[in-house]
C-alpha cells in the first residue's frame, strides 16, 4: 500500500431523506496500520467498513487513495453456480492473477482455513461456516493491500480463527492495512493499531492501542549489527525495545510470533535470533 486511503468529510444516509447514518467522518488509513471498529449496534459499523471497502459510495464528502482492496462482508452472498474452489479461482482471475496462480492461492488458502476437503462443493451446499472460510478465503487469496473484515471471525472453527489472525499479523507486516469489526473485545487485543468508537454518526478515536492487552503474548530476543535497523515489518507488529546496541526484546501477541520470525528472518541484514519465549498474565 503505498499511500493513506482517506476519507474527508464523509456522511452516508439510506434513501433522500433518510437520516444520517455517519455524517463528517474524517479517517486517514495508513499503510501498515490494523484499525477496530466499534460501537453499539445500529451505530453504522458495517455502513464504515462498504465506504471503507468501496463497495458503497459516500452520499457526501471524499474518498481518495484508495488502494487494491478485499473485504470480507457480514453476510456472504454463497448461492452462486460454483464450487468453491472454482469460485475462489474465478476471483483469483478477477482480481488480476493469472488462472494457475489463481487455482494455486485458492487451494493454499482452503487448505489454510481447514477447508480442502470441500474445494468441489458447490458454494450453495456448504456448511454456515465452510461457507465463511470462503468468504475469508476470496479476500485473502488476492494479498490485497487494504482488507476489511466485517465480523470475518463469526462462524470460524478456531484454527481457521488462528489462521485468520495469523493473515491479519502477515498483511500488517508486509505493508498493508487491515480494518475489522469483530463482537469479541479479545479479538486482536493485544495487536499494535488504533480504536475508533461509531457513536452519533461520529468517529471517535478511543486509544492508541487495541483493546484490554491481556491475551497471550511472545518475546522474541534479536541481536543484530549494531546500528542496524530492524525490519518495517517487525515494528508495525511489534513493540521494540533496545536491551543494548544491536540487541532487541521484541514483544506481538501470540497470533503473531510466527509472522514476525518470519520477517525477522527473511530481512536483509542478518537478524539472529537468540530467544523466543511466552509472557503469560497480566503486565
Ligand atoms: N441498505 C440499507 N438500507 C437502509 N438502511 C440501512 C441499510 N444498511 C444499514 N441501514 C441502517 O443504517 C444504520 C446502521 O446500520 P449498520 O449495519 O451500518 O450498523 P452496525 O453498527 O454495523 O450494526 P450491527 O452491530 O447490528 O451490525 C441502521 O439504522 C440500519 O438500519
Amino acid at each position: 500500500m503505498q499511500r493513506e486511503l482517506r476519507l474527508d468529510g464523509v456522511g452516508r444516509r439510506y434513501g433522500i431523506r433518510g437520516p444520517w447514518v455517519l455524517r463528517g467522518i474524517d479517517l486517514g488509513v495508513t499503510p501498515g496500520t490494523l484499525v477496530r471498529v466499534e460501537g453499539t449496534n445500529g451505530s453504522g459499523k458495517s455502513t464504515l467498513l462498504r465506504l471503507l471497502a468501496g463497495i458503497d459510495a459516500p452520499t457526501e464528502g471524499r474518498v481518495t487513495g484508495r488502494p487494491r482492496t478485499a473485504y470480507v462482508p457480514e453476510r456472504f452472498p454463497p448461492a452462486l453456480p460454483f464450487t468453491a474452489a472454482a469460485y475462489l479461482t474465478h476471483l483469483g482471475t478477477v482480481h488480476g492473477l493469472s488462472r494457475r496462480a489463481a487455482a494455486r492461492a485458492a487451494g493454499q488458502w482452503l487448505e489454510r482455513l481447514g477447508v480442502a476437503a470441500h474445494a468441489s462443493t458447490p458454494l450453495a451446499r456448504l456448511s454456515k461456516g465452510s461457507s465463511q472460510k470462503v468468504a475469508v478465503a476470496q479476500a485473502l487469496l488476492a494479498e490485497p493491500e487494504l482488507l476489511v473484515l466485517d465480523e470475518a471471525w463469526t462462524g470460524l472453527d478456531a484454527d481457521a480463527r488462528g489462521e485468520l489472525e495469523r493473515a491479519v499479523a502477515e498483511r500488517t507486516a508486509s505493508g498493508g492495512a487491515v480494518v475489522f469489526v469483530d463482537h469479541d473485545p479479545r479479538r486482536l487485543a493485544d495487536a499494535r493499531g488504533a480504536t475508533y468508537t461509531v457513536r452519533d454518526g461520529a468517529l471517535h478515536r478511543r486509544t492508541e492501542h487495541l483493546g484490554v492487552p491481556d491475551g497471550p503474548r511472545v518475546v522474541v530476543r534479536v541481536q543484530g549489527p549494531p546500528g542496524d535497523v530492524l525490519p518495517a515489518g517487525a515494528l508495525r507488529i511489534a513493540a521494540a525495545e533496545e536491551d543494548r546496541p544491536g540487541s532487541y526484546s521484541l514483544t506481538v501477541p501470540a497470533s503473531h510470533s510466527d509472522v514476525l520470525l518470519r520477517t525477522l528472518l527473511t530481512a536483509g541484514t542478518r537478524w539472529h535470533v537468540v530467544s523466543v519465549h511466552a509472557q503469560e498474565g497480566p503486565r
